[in-house]
């Protein structure tokens, strides 16, 4: 697939810890709405291509571009600020704040920047509805599921209407049906919102919910629909 159109873009990303090589001259990139899966072995790069794809890395070489703006050419807290309104994020274990409330957590991200807390919490109520986690909302993290928490998570991602959403192997904690469900509400809402999700996963059945998938190996990206395998 080539980069016209897209959203985001990487081209030429190299990354090395010490002597391993993370990530090897890799493109990758994602329209609005698409959801690209990215597969691959333990260790391959996976995470490490999602982290400067969303600039949390720097890479050691090469750009990202999201619509207009060189991620890579950005400064720290430009980059941070954009993260903060135009990205989501799921991981693997929904990292919520264990002090607030299942409410009060997907409100966070429109309480930072800068919504009032009625206004945040009626936003927040509705993505929990549409999660099908209401019923939990005035529970905190440690009195609720692990399939509840990466609905809550979800919300929280999708509560600010990102253009990409970053989601970290998001049911790798869950059984297969909560899995399944999770999955389902997740790409089907950034559908409706035409956000991009870029799904990184090691379970060859997430792929059955993304539009594309690519395969990291050894820090490099093998699109499969474009029969490079
Ligand atoms: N902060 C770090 N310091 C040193 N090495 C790292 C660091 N982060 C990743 N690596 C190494 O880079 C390589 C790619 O790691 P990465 O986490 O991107 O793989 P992955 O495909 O996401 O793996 P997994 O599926 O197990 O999460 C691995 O060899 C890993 O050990």
């Amino acid at each position: 697939m080539t980069p016209e159109g897209s959203l985001l873009a990487a081209e030429g990303l190299c990354k090395t810890y010490g002597r391993t090589t993370a990530l090897d001259d890799v493109e990758f990139s994602v329209h609005p709405g698409e959801v690209v899966a990215v597969m691959g072995p333990s260790g391959s790069g996976k995470s490490t291509l999602l982290h400067c794809l969303a600039g949390i890395i720097p890479p050691d070489s090469g750009t990202v571009r999201y619509g207009p703006h060189s991620l890579t050419g950005l400064s720290d807290a430009r980059r941070s600020a954009l993260r903060r309104t135009d990205f989501g994020f799921v991981f693997q274990f929904g990292r919520l704040v264990p002090e607030l409330t299942a409410l009060e957590n997907v409100a966070l991200p429109l309480r930072l920047n800068g919504t009032k807390r009625k206004e945040a919490e009626r936003r927040a109520h509705e993505w929990l509805e549409r999660l099908e986690a209401d019923t939990v909302r005035g529970r905190r993290p440690g009195e609720i599921s692990g399939g509840q928490g990466q609905r809550i998570a979800v919300a929280r991602a999708l509560v600010t209407r990102p253009r990409v959403v970053f989601a970290d192997e998001p049911t790798g904690a869950l059984d297969s049906l909560n899995g399944e469900r999770v999955l389902t509400l997740l790409t089907d809402a950034a559908r409706d919102t035409n956000a991009a999700v870029v799904l990184v996963t090691h379970e060859a059945r997430v792929a059955a919910y993304s539009d594309r998938e690519v395969v990291v190996r050894d820090g490099r990206v093998k699109d499969m629909q474009a029969g490079l395998l």
